[in-house]
């Protein structure tokens, strides 16, 4: 398990780039990553200075632990190259990327990167978020080394697909399983879409445990209130780290033998390496300081 699979991502939160207050409020917020939006977030007229406050605020170095990210608007809108070449120069974490289409963006958006001086740590995070992307989503995952993130943009999805938002989200949930089989099939990280009733905890909660049960690494997030639900529901809880511990005990005790068992259940080696990862990913949390 390499070391950037392993970083804690279980809260990524969306923030305005022309919200000078909220960009400040960031650097004190308890999540793991943030989004420092230039598209959806930003009005057309705020587009140009909300570019130059991103990019400063990722080339200030204030943030600390947490990635910082910044969100260029989408191929093709007067806007993309600029804000690429800006975000490249600027050097955050990585580069998100909206509705990313197929493996050719990828190529072509990596090779602009380069082009306008990325340096080697900022990577490329797509949003995959239509119809064409799920259908293509492979091809997109392998498309470049530079690519380490998806992300799901479950608003434009349901949009695209004339689908509606519903608890459970039935309707999208074919589309989200095959990004996931994708991330995992390419070795990337993958964060589930955000949940857009700022009120509703429960409702929020609810989501954060269906993404986390599905395979998400964490859950990107629109409002500071949603951070510390996310990292307590993408964590593994102490039940779950001591489960682990246990399991992987049991299997010692037993060695030699292919199989054994632990409160009852039967254990293999791939469930032991399955709990080494819950103790990696624990470790990982643990070690996080603000
Ligand atoms: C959703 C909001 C518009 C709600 O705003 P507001 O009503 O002002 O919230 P509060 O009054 O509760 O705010 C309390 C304080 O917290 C700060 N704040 C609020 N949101 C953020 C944030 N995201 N990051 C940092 N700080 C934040 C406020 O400034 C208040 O601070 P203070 O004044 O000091 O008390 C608002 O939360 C918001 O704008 N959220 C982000 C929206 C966004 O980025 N949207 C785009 C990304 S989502 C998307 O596009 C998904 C995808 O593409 C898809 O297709 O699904
Ligand atoms: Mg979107």
């Amino acid at each position: 398990m390499s070391a950037d699979v392993l970083r804690p991502r279980r809260s990524v939160l969306y923030m305005p780039s022309s919200n000078e207050r909220a960009l400040e409020k960031a650097k004190s917020i308890a999540c793991d990553g943030l989004i420092l939006d230039l598209e959806d977030a930003v009005a057309p007229d705020a587009k140009p200075a909300a570019r130059e406050a991103a990019c400063t605020a990722a080339a200030s170095g204030e943030y600390g632990r947490r990635e910082l990210t910044i969100r260029v608007n989408g191929i093709g809108t007067e806007w993309h190259d600029d804000d690429l070449a800006a975000a490249s120069a600027a050097g955050p974490d990585a580069i998100v990327v909206p509705k990313v289409n197929s493996a050719d963006e990828v190529v072509a958006l990596v090779a602009a990167m380069e082009e306008a001086g990325a340096p080697e740590h900022t990577r490329l995070w797509a949003m995959i978020e239509t119809p064409v992307a799920i259908l293509d989503v492979l091809s997109i995952a392998r498309a470049s080394d530079r690519l380490a993130c998806f992300v799901m943009g479950t608003n434009d999805l349901v949009k695209e697909l004339y689908a509606e938002h519903v608890p459970g989200r039935a309707p999208i949930l074919p589309s989200l399983h095959q990004a996931l089989l994708a991330a995992r099939a390419a070795g990337i990280a993958i964060l589930d879409g955000v949940y857009n009733d700022v009120k509703d905890t429960d409702g929020f909660l609810a989501e954060c445990r269906q993404g986390r049960e599905m395979g998400f690494d964490g859950k990107t997030l629109i409002h500071p209130g949603q951070v510390e639900g996310a990292n307590t529901e993408f964590a593994p809880s102490e039940a779950a780290v001591e489960d682990a511990r246990g399991l992987i005990a049991a299997w010692e005790d037993g060695k030699g033998s292919g199989v054994v068992t632990y409160n009852g259940k039967m254990v293999e080696n791939l469930h032991v390496e399955s709990a080494q990862r819950t103790l990696a990913v624990a470790d990982a949390i643990g070690a996080l300081q603000d």
